[in-house]
């Protein structure tokens, strides 16, 4: 069975391969815990078994779901935050035409996010896009009582009664949320929308392979079924206890450097559709590691284009961090750079080559000069980006992320720290039960 690869040959200066291997039996026993359920955090272990789990009837109520939104709605609007978000996100604009956005030919459902922020302009921006349009919203939050995509879904929600009234707007909405607990889940019950359960076990962060991410990709026209099989072969294959097991071999790595005092790790992609893959990869492995006073601090970075904005300091700065590169070895479409007489920018000497082939280059001169420069590089290469590869990266990285916390020694989880910037804002806006906390925060002001 094909899967993406992981090369650690340029990982090497502040840790050899040796260090690595010693590494082996400490990362077989976090393995052991994600596997078997033995560690901190064990109740948060449902998505270690989804791709293989997942039923098909749930594939086929997702897909007949998504089929039906995409017959009736121009517009489908995903409402959600953070790990309700960021999956779907990535996903899809991986998969995307980079100028869907401005194709307003092609007749397809557009997708939409919406309650990933608390921007005034950028709500009332997508309700006057929705005006008069026949549009659908899937509202996704585990805990059901997240603020921003509450807010959003209020205004989504009156926006889409009064244009296609009570009943229809309830047949045009979608909840993705806790099976029993949390207000949307009491709401959706109240207006009788379709629901899809996210389980008690899959945190937020872990959930793009549940309906959370599964039912906004298949709106967006993806196929789930083949993003569910690449997950499921990765799955398979990250079980063995050895260094051939990918995932366990870049969490022994990117700890080893950790170890090392390589305190950041900068993700970099050569291919501008895989931004948002660094914004899920972010969440997935800062909610997981930062706590405790620990933690790999997670940044992304697109190339070339970052190159003349962070290149500088990736190339001198302070030498701890390391760099983790996802390589995709082939373009979808083939584009020439073409001759010119004048040839007055002096590109000639490259005119007739593929413009990936110019791309493959500039990321194997970068991975040499910072590798020259002091930063280990990590390679996960991946064939393409379709619909199977992206399963396996999806689940290379959930499954690397569990085994990296547990090395690190942390409940990789939970994340109680998200807590406090929300207390705050509950007492600065006085609601009702933080009077305490409204005092307090007064106070400091
Ligand atoms: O799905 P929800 O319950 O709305 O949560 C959405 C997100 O916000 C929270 O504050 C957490 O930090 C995230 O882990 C979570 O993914």
């Amino acid at each position: 069975m094909d899967t993406i690869k992981v090369n650690i040959s340029n990982a090497f200066g502040s840790i050899t391969e040796s260090t690595v291997s010693a590494m082996l039996p400490e990362a077989s026993e976090a393995l052991a815990k994600v596997d078997n359920g033995s560690g901190a955090g064990n109740d948060f272990l449902g998505w270690v078994k989804l791709p293989s789990e997942t039923t098909a009837d749930l594939v086929d109520d997702i897909i007949a779901t998504a089929e039906r939104l995409r017959k009736e709605c121009e517009y489908v609007v995903c409402v959600g935050i953070g790990g309700s978000y960021l999956g779907a996100k990535a996903v899809i604009e991986a998969l995307s035409d980079s100028f869907a956005a401005y194709r307003c030919d092609n007749g397809a459902t557009k997708v939409v996010f919406a309650g990933q922020n608390i921007g005034e302009d950028y709500m009332h921006e997508l309700l006057q896009l929705l005006d008069g349009k026949r549009f659908g919203i899937v509202v996704i939050s585990k805990s059901g009582t997240t603020t921003e995509p509450a807010i959003a879904f209020r205004l989504l929600k009156e926006k889409l009664e009064q244009q296609a009234g009570k009943q229809k707007a309830a047949e045009l909405t979608v909840a993705i949320t806790d099976a029993k607990r949390g207000a949307l889940r009491q709401l959706a019950t109240e207006e009788g929308y379709k629901t899809f359960v996210i389980a008690d076990n899959v945190g937020g962060r872990f959930s793009v392979l549940t309906p959370v991410g599964l039912l906004p990709i298949a709106v967006a026209g993806y196929d789930i079924r083949a993003l569910l099989n690449g997950a499921a072969e990765m799955e398979a294959a990250t079980t063995a206890a050895s260094l051939d097991n990918q995932s366990l071999l870049y969490a022994a790595t990117r700890n080893a450097l950790y170890r090392a005092g390589k305190k950041t790790e900068i993700l970099a992609n050569f291919n501008p559709k895989l931004h948002y893959f660094g914004e899920w990869w972010k969440q997935l492995y800062g909610e997981s590691e930062g706590k405790d006073g620990k933690g790999i601090f997670p940044a992304a970075v697109d190339l070339t284009t970052d190159l003349h904005s962070m290149g500088q300091w990736i190339q001198e700065g302070e030498r701890t961090i390391f760099e983790t590169v996802i390589s995709v070895a082939a373009s979808d479409h083939e584009l020439r750079v073409p001759a010119d007489s004048d040839n007055l920018d002096g590109l000639n000497y490259i005119a007739g080559k593929r413009i990936d082939e110019v791309n493959k280059m500039a990321e194997l001169g970068t991975r040499i000069a910072h590798v020259d420069g002091g930063v280990p590089n990590i390679q996960i290469t991946l064939p393409a980006l379709q619909e199977k590869w992206l399963g396996q990266l999806i689940y290379f990285f959930e499954k690397a992320c569990g085994i990296s916390g547990y090395l690190l020694g942390v409940n990789p989880f939970n994340q109680p720290g998200v807590e406090a910037y929300k207390r705050n804002m509950f007492a600065l806006l006085e609601k009702p039960g933080y009077e305490n906390e409204t005092a307090a925060i007064r106070a400091k002001m």
